[in-house]
């Protein structure tokens, strides 16, 4: 599917002009069936626009948020994403959201990401509104090349649900949202930084193996367009 860049002359302005796009796409679904959902990344880049969405007039009580992917690491450690949202998303207008969190006081990794697929199945599909980020190795969502899982979560044909993954780049054994999972959205952001990401993405659009760039299944085999925002 087609992707379109669009690009801003600061982070500031992405933020805003991103969170009016979302909001617009939440309240849609909610004047439509009543309820309304979005995936969102963690990481650096996606704070300034939490925050902007947090302050937009939405319908909160009725949008259901959750990560696309998360460390196995509980919300109180300041490396989960969970805390990033709490503290910059999960405030103002949008503290009556409801948080679908993927971390699971699991005794393992896999176990959490059973519990986190039961858990997340109560969420419409396809999702509204999916948030991806993406990492200058090219891992979108925790897709990491060279990652345990990478094959079985980029398969088109594994089911939607949480599926683990480790890698050398991702620190502590993550849980992620597969592929079939994300690559439908009614609204599907790719969401950069940068002039260093820019070029990784330039990279990620030529030829070259998916394993090597894994936001290359992304940005060739989504069924969804995909809206690319970028600010310097
Ligand atoms: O590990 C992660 O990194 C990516 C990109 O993060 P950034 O700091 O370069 O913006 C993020 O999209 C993903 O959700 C996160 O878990």
């Amino acid at each position: 599917m087609a992707s379109t860049l669009h690009s801003f002359a600061s982070p500031a302005d992405l933020a805003g002009s991103l969170a009016d796009k979302v909001a617009d796409r939440l309240s849609a679904a909610i004047s439509a069936r009543g309820t309304a959902s979005i995936a969102v990344s963690g990481g650096s880049t996606p704070k300034a626009f939490f925050q902007a969405l947090s302050t937009r007039d939405i319908a909160w009580d009725k949008v259901t948020i959750t990560l696309v992917d998360e460390r196995f690491v509980p919300a109180d450690n300041p490396r989960s994403n969970h805390m990033l949202v709490d503290a910059n998303l999960l405030q103002n207008k949008a503290k009556s959201a409801r948080f679908v969190p993927l971390y699971q006081p699991a005794a393992t990794v896999e176990e959490a990401a059973r519990l986190a697929t039961e858990k997340s199945a109560e969420i419409g599909i396809p999702f509204d509104v999916v948030i991806l980020g993406m990492g200058g190795d090219g891992h979108t969502a925790s897709f990491f090349p060279g990652g345990s899982n990478l094959a079985t979560s980029l398969d088109a044909s594994t089911p939607r649900g949480i599926i683990t993954m480790e890698a050398e780049g991702a620190g502590e054994p993550r849980l992620t949202f597969t592929f079939s999972s994300l690559q439908d959205a009614a609204l599907l952001v790719l969401h950069i930084e940068g002039e260093g990401k820019k070029d990784v993405l330039a990279k990620a659009e030529g030829s070259g193996e998916e394993a090597d760039m894994p936001i290359r299944a992304i940005l060739r085999r989504a069924t969804s367009p995909v809206e690319i925002y970028w600010a310097p």
